[in-house]
């Protein structure tokens, strides 16, 4: 928001994330290492259960690895207490999921201030800001509109708007077309990797659609880093 972003990379060092004990027990990546870098979108791809979301789930400070560090800007998230990992998230990371998570009833500029509230931030001439955030994403018309009044890629666009409005060093995403049409999916991931150009922000986003593949600075094949087989 009024903060300039911070440029740093995320790096994942040797982390191990399993699941379950005994006989059920799913190691989801072991030692993985992979650094991303600011101002590039990078896309992880592969088949189901291959590990997209626990990524995301790691890297977003929202599950601990039990070995590695999760290095954002120099800072190891998994080394934090839970007090510093709640900072972190709060000031740094913006998350954006599939349904997009908006507050039912609430116009699209409130979602972005709502957002701001929680984070504890009112910089001076928010509510100028927000509508210019929304204008930065094509809804410069829609600014008084209800989630219920948008269509599925308008709203994935408030979502995406309300991400981006306090600049996060790392924005995350999970499937953030499953459920716009093809020409709106089309326009929204060229759009999420243009706002990270600008912003200069490390996002990753976890896809099964070619078209955002293909809007990316860099694909990631998932299968390819745990050996996960076809579903
Ligand atoms: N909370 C959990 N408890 C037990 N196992 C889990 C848990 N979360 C994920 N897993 C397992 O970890 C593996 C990776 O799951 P993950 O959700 O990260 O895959 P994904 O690539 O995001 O899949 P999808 O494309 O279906 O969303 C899967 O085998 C899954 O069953």
């Amino acid at each position: 928001m009024n903060e300039p972003t911070r440029p740093g990379p995320l790096e994942l060092d040797g982390v191990t994330v399993s699941f379950g004990r005994g006989d059920t027990r799913t190691t989801v990546f072991d030692g993985l290492g992979l650094t991303f870098e600011p101002g590039v979108m990078t896309a992880l791809v592969g088949p189901s259960g291959s590990g997209k979301s626990s990524l995301l789930a790691v890297a977003g400070a929202l599950l601990r690895p039990e070995a590695g560090r999760v290095l954002l800007g120099g800072e190891d998230l998994a080394a934090l207490t839970d007090a510093g990992r709640a900072r972190v998230r709060r000031e740094s990371i913006g998350y954006m999921f599939q349904s997009g998570n908006l507050l039912s009833g609430l116009p699209a500029v409130e979602q972005l201030l709502a957002a701001a509230y929680i984070s504890g931030r009112r910089p001076r001439g928010y509510r100028s800001r927000a509508e210019e955030a929304l204008g930065a994403v094509g809804l410069g018309h829609r600014l008084r509109h209800r989630p219920e009044q948008l269509s599925g890629g308008e709203r994935q666009r408030v979502a995406l708007a309300r991400a981006l409005f306090l600049s996060p060093r790392l924005l995350l995403v999970d499937e953030p077309t499953a459920a716009v049409d093809r020409s709106q999916a089309g326009d929204l991931a060229g759009l999420l990797a243009a706002r990270t150009r600008e912003d200069r922000c490390v996002t990753v986003v976890a896809t099964h659609d070619p078209v955002v593949a293909e809007a990316a600075g860099r694909v990631v094949d998932m299968a390819t880093l745990t050996g996960a087989l076809p579903a």
